[in-house]
């Protein structure tokens, strides 16, 4: 082992981000989001940056395996992959992700979104203590830049209690729209994601019937997070047609996808019924899903994404990438994986550009709604010290409810009698 690359410290930094009123088919977002910084510390001076989701469940994971890490080496990857940590069973019993958003909650799934956090983080000591970027320590890159999709979402002008917001409320298609030309000005994005399941099916396709208006022949995709009933996402589907790039968990499950995918030419992605290795033989043998968004965050890291887009390629499957609310730190670590698989023949999905705040001395800019891949050594990017102390700060002094992501919650701040919604709600 070289001596250089052992850790000997690693700090777990829990924060609280900035978030809008990013309205979802399950309620809408909390003014904050927790996030996890976690850094590796090796005895030759690098520090490596990764995060991960920062609700409690995580964190009771990470500080354990915090501990085990040091006095292992950073390049033991596969080591630390095989370290047992102890899920406690009823944090995950008959529970989903997120209200269900990433699909089922599992005890390996819980596991794998810890691991990947530290195997980013060791990845990128790595690569800052032999000078090399982390996509040459996956195998290197095959491009220069990494295409984003811009995330629309329909929202509300502020949250509760608050002033507006720079984007204001896009509720109805031409405030879609409006959010779409605010989006690709500021960051040069040409494809567009919608996230759905929020108003009734009619008004969503119309939101995307404005957009083929508005962006003639640009990629678009609709997402209602399993809102919908078979036949109400076969009736989309045969609506939006040629519209659309592909639809995206139309309907919740293996099964239903399998039906809906049977009986349309669009194709259908999932960041839902397809979210761990285990669900992959089911969906790929019943040609339930055209395309999947990998997630390094639960996949299990960067090399597990580049494994799970062999096996998509294996299947003629496509590949895409999901997003949750994330930081720099995430994006450049997306970048970076997305640079290595030969089959990312999709826009990827991200969060960050409603993410006004940062732990990183300087912002991940999209260019032509491309994020450049950085050749400088580990992920590319640095810690600002005293931003991370004030995003620690509020979640340290934050009410304990707005440390955990709950957007039914956040919903019944606004309408007292919401619940959680039974789907399919249409
Ligand atoms: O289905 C998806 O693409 C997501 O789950 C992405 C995000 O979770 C999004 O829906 C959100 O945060 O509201
Ligand atoms: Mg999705």
């Amino acid at each position: 082992m070289i001596p250089e690359l052992t850790v000997t410290e690693v700090r777990l930094t829990p924060v609280l981000v900035a978030d809008p009123p990013l309205l979802n088919t399950q309620g809408v977002h909390q003014p904050y989001t927790p996030r996890l910084i976690v850094e590796v510390v090796t005895a030759g001076g690098a520090t490596g940056l990764g995060e991960t989701y920062g609700d409690t469940k995580y964190l009771e994971l990470a500080r354990p395996l915090a501990d085990r890490l040091v006095g292992r080496s950073v390049t033991d990857v596969n080591g630390l992959f095989s370290l047992d940590l102890a899920v406690d069973e009823s944090r995950v019993r008959g529970a989903v992700d997120a209200g269900g958003l990433r699909g089922v909650q599992s005890a390996d799934k819980l596991r794998l979104s810890v691991l990947s956090a530290f195997e980013v983080a060791c990845l990128d000591a790595q690569g800052r203590a032999l000078g090399l970027p982390v996509h040459a320590l996956l195998g290197g890159k095959l491009r220069d830049s990494v295409e984003y999709s811009a995330y629309l979402f329909y929202k509300w002008a502020a949250h509760p209690g608050s002033d507006a917001d720079e984007w204001g409320a896009a509720l109805d298609p031409d405030g879609v729209v409006a959010q779409a030309r605010a989006l690709s000005e500021r960051h040069g994005f040409s494809s567009f994601k919608l996230k759905g399941g929020v108003f009734a099916p009619e008004e969503e396709v119309a939101a995307v019937r404005a957009l083929a208006e508005a962006f003639p022949g640009r990629p678009l995709r609709l997402d209602p997070n399993g809102a919908w009933s078979v036949p109400t996402a076969l009736k989309v589907a045969d609506e939006l047609g040629g519209l659309l790039e592909y639809l995206e968990d139309p309907v919740l499950g293996t099964d239903a996808m399998a039906e809906v995918a049977a009986r349309t030419g669009v194709p259908l992605a999932t960041n839902m019924c397809v979210t761990t290795f285990g669900e992959i033989k089911e969906a790929f043998g019943r040609d339930a899903v055209q395309v999947v968004l990998s997630d390094h965050h639960y996949w299990g890291g960067l090399r597990n994404t580049g494994h799970l887009a062999a096996v998509c390629a294996a299947f003629g499957v496509g590949v895409s990438m999901h997003s949750n609310t994330h930081l720099g730190i995430s994006l450049a670590a997306m970048t970076q994986v997305a640079a290595t698989v030969p089959n990312l023949h999709h826009a990827c999905d991200s969060h960050y550009p409603w993410q006004a705040e940062d732990v990183l001395t300087e912002r991940v800019p999209f260019t032509g709604g491309h994020v450049t891949v950085s050749d400088r050594p580990g992920l590319g990017v640095d810690l600002d010290r005293d931003a991370l102390a004030r995003l620690h700060h509020r979640w340290a002094t934050a009410d304990g409810p707005l440390r955990d992501r709950d957007d039914s919650a956040a919903m019944r701040v606004a309408v007292a009698d919401w619940r959680t919604p039974v789907m399919p709600r249409w």
